[in-house]
């Protein structure tokens, strides 16, 4: 029996639209993840459980936790009846690659179970192809660093999919879940065909100086540069309060805020453990929109998906 806890990431960082993710997870060492088990079996069965089970489609085929198995099935040419079990902690369309810790836990989980015919690259290229089935497009901001941990940079050049960045040790990562759901697909849509000279330049300086802030080690130059003019300018509408949450979480000392993924969660980046529960207390009274919406002090994971059993 193999079990695989996937965490939660944040796409884009603000900074990186589709190209930088961010994996993290409760600094109380919660597991804010989805978790897949594969155990030997006559034939194939999928069982789902978890907190957020009820918000699965409907037809089981859907389930992208399936859809790895028949894929993954396909890549080593030959059908592996196992009986699986994907726990469901991750609210979906929520901005916290939900998706994404499906994907990634439900095909690292068969490849373990199956003694890794697939190596890292192509695994993770299967992950990519499967999170654009349910997402809209290929994308590789929310599984890259879900699979590999820490803060991933995506490259897709001379055979590399993504390069680690190193991140800060001392940043809290406040992630403010409100409790409603925005589609990944939809929040993709409304986005611009095309943008104007001035924001591919401002996005260039803004991606090329944070990730420089981050190899050179500064901090403050890094959170400053954290401003997003691809994607949040036209995603904001779709998220209640956000604007009126990012001026109060900078006015109590946070560094940076932004939509994690394409939201509704928000990420707010402090460098103080006060500054980062003042964070988590303002949001949790002011952003939740209901029960379903929870708040948590993360810290990079640098691990990234691993097996639990
Ligand atoms: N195991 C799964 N986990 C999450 N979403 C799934 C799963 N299986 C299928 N889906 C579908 O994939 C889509 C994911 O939506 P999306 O907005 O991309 O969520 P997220 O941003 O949280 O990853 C939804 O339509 C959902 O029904
Ligand atoms: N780069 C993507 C990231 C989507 O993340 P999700 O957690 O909302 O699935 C985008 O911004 O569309």
């Amino acid at each position: 029996m193999v079990k695989v806890y996937a965490p939660a990431s944040i796409g884009n960082v603000s900074v990186g639209f589709d190209v930088l993710g961010a994996a993290v997870s409760p600094a109380d060492g919660t597991l804010l993840g989805d978790c897949v088990t594969v155990e030997a079996a006559e034939t194939f069965s999928l069982e789902n459980r978890g907190r957020f089970v009820s918000k699965l489609p409907a037809d089981p085929k859907e389930n992208i936790v399936y859809q790895c198995w028949q894929r993954f099935c396909q890549e080593v040419g030959r059908d592996i009846p196992v009986r699986m079990v994907l726990e469901k902690n991750m609210p979906i369309g929520s901005g916290l690659g939900s998706s994404a810790c499906s994907v990634v836990a439900g095909l690292m989980a068969m490849n373990e179970f199956c003694h890794k015919p697939l190596d890292d690259d192509r695994l993770l290229a299967l992950m990519g192809e499967l999170e654009g089935r349910v997402s809209g497009s290929v994308h590789f901001d929310n599984v890259a660093p879900c699979f590999l941990g820490g803060l991933q940079l995506m490259l897709e050049a001379h055979g590399i999919t993504c390069q680690p960045v190193p991140g800060f040790d001392e940043w809290y990562w406040v992630m403010a879940y409100p409790g409603i759901k925005v589609s990944t697909a939809e929040a993709r849509a409304i986005l611009p065909a095309t943008y104007s000279k001035a924001d591919c330049i401002t996005h260039g300086r803004m991606l090329s100086g944070f990730i420089h802030a981050c190899h050179t080690r500064q901090p403050l130059l890094a959170a400053s540069l954290m401003k997003d003019v691809i994607a949040e300018p036209y995603r904001t509408g779709l998220l209640p309060g956000f604007a009126e949450a990012r001026q109060a979480v900078t006015g109590l000392g946070a560094l940076a805020c932004g939509i994690s993924g394409s939201g509704p969660t928000l990420f707010a980046v402090c460098d103080t453990p006060e500054v980062a529960e003042q964070t988590r207390a303002w949001l949790q009274q002011h952003y939740l929109q209901n029960d379903e919406g929870f708040v948590h002090i993360c810290r990079l994971d640098t691990t990234g998906a691993r097996k639990l059993g």
